[in-house]
Order: C-alpha cells, then structure tokens, then sequence
C-alpha cells in the first residue's frame, strides 16, 4: 500500500516548549491507523498540522505525495481530507437533516449568484443534496432522528452525525480525534462499525488519535505511538502493548501496569 499521508521531520513549538518534535510517520492508503501516546505527547498538535489548523515550524506534509504543507483546512477539504469537528453550537438549533445538507462543498447554492440567476440548478442541487444526506442517515441508522434537532441528540449520537458530515463530501481521509469520549458502549459499537464500513466498502482511510484502548484495538492496525513530541514506536496493538518502552512512557515503568489499564 502506498502512504496517503506522509509527516516528514515536523517540528511545532509553542514559545520555548517543542510540542512536536522531528515527527516522521505515515498512513497507508486505505488503513486504519491508530494515534496514541501520553498526554502531552503532541498527538493533537500534530492532527493539528495535518488538517491545517496550525502551520509547522519545519518539515513536510505531504497527501498522496503532494505538499500541502500550510495549506488551510479548508483547501484540504477539498482535496477530501476532512477532520471531524463538534458540531458548531449554532447548527445544534438544525435538524440532523439540515446539518449534513450545511456541509460546506456538499451544495453548490450558497453562493447569492447561482440562487438569483440560476434557480433551477440550486433547486435541482438541493433536492440531491437531500437525498444524499438522507442516506448517509440511513447508513449511519440515524434515519428516525433526521427532523430531531442536532442539539438534542445524544452524545453518541453526534458523534455518528459528525462522521456523516465527512460523508457528504466523499471523504478519502478523515481525521478522528478523540470519538470515544463520553459516548455510551452499544453507540460506541455502531460508530466503531460504522468507521470499519467506510474502510471496508468506501475505501475512506481513517487515522484516529484515541485513548479507549478497546477501540483501538478493535479498529487499527498499525497503531503508532508517540512520546515528547515524536515517534517511538509503530506496530500492531499487540505489539504496542507488549513493548516496554511504551510502557514506561505511560506508566513511568510501573510493573504490572498495563497499557488496557490506562483506558
Ligand atoms: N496552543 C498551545 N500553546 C502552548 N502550548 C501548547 C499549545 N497546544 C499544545 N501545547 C502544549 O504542547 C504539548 C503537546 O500537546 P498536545 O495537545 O499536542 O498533546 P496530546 O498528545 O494531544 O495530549 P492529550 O492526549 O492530553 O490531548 C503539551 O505540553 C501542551 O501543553
């Protein structure tokens, strides 16, 4: 498989502490691949970088081989690589419905010039935005809440509906920071099942900074792990847990600790 993303050598400080430092990795085309380290470690700063949400001080990213370093977020969304975000508090007063037909780039409406002169293709536009969005709520299994509000669904919920987003531009990379959290276990499985069908029938890559150990044994492979700002090490989740290094940067070296346990 050939790399989607490739970090070369980036370095982020923030005044005199290095957050990320010397990074190198990659994500094969079509994995699932795992983020995890210790709190600090530069996981986030590093998603940061790759979605554009903060310029590195030095180094590469590349997607598909091109460099898009410094390049906007919203210049890589259109080249699909797409972060999952909250949904913004002002779109909790919309329906499920309405929140994925928003995705920016899903509707060519929004501009005031093609909704006076060209009416006809904005409604013709709506009307498959519509219908793409209710199958993504249908795919998700969401159907039954596309008129709820988006701020009175669940968390886990949210959760299935900011993964939708990503589906109304037919992501091929998408960045997941942190979707366990605080989401119930049987929702947790349908998200988890979700993510493996975008991998398995779409072809979506997917790479997942997470601290729910379980699912990131249930959906990466490979997992790297990174400590002080760069890798230290990338492997299968068995391997991962089994290697002392990562256990002592978790647990400072604590014997009988295991990697499960920090979950
Ligand atoms: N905007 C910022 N300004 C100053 N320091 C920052 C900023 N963002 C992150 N840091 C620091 O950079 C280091 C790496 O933080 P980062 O959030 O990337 O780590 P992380 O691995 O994602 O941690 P966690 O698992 O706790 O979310 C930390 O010491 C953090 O305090």
């Amino acid at each position: 498989m050939a790399a989607i993303i490739d970090v070369k050598d980036v370095t982020k400080r923030f005044g005199s502490l290095t957050a990320v430092n010397r990074c190198s990795l990659s994500v094969e085309a079509g994995s699932i691949t795992g983020l995890i380290g210790p709190n600090g470690a530069g996981k986030t700063t590093l998603f940061n970088i790759v979605a554009g949400t903060l310029a590195p001080d030095s180094g590469q990213i590349l997607l598909d081989g091109e460099d898009v370093t410094g390049l906007p977020s919203h210049a890589l969304f259109g080249k699909k690589l797409v972060r999952t975000f909250q949904i913004p508090h002002e779109f909790s007063h919309m329906t499920a419905l309405e929140n994925l037909m928003m995705v920016p780039g899903a509707q060519a409406g929004e501009t005031l010039f093609s909704a006076w002169f060209r009416p006809a293709l904005v409604a013709r536009q709506e009307s498959e935005v519509r219908s793409r969005a209710l199958e993504v709520l249908d795919f998700l299994k969401l159907g039954r809440l596309r008129n709820e509000l988006a701020g009175n669904l669940s968390g886990g919920q949210k959760k299935l509906l900011e993964l939708g987003r990503t589906m109304m531009v037919d992501a091929r990379v998408v960045l997941l920071d942190e979707i366990a959290a605080g989401v119930n276990r049987t929702l947790l499985n349908d998200l988890a099942a979700n993510i493996q069908r975008l991998n398995e029938e779409f072809g979506y890559t997917f790479f997942v900074i997470e601290h729910d150990m379980d699912l990131i044994a249930r959906l990466c492979d490979p997992v790297i792990v990174m400590a002080e700002g760069s890798v230290m090490m990338e492997g299968s989740i068995e391997e991962v847990q089994a290697d002392p290094r990562v256990i002592e940067a978790y647990f400072g070296g604590a014997p009988t600790a295991t990697l499960r346990e920090s979950a």
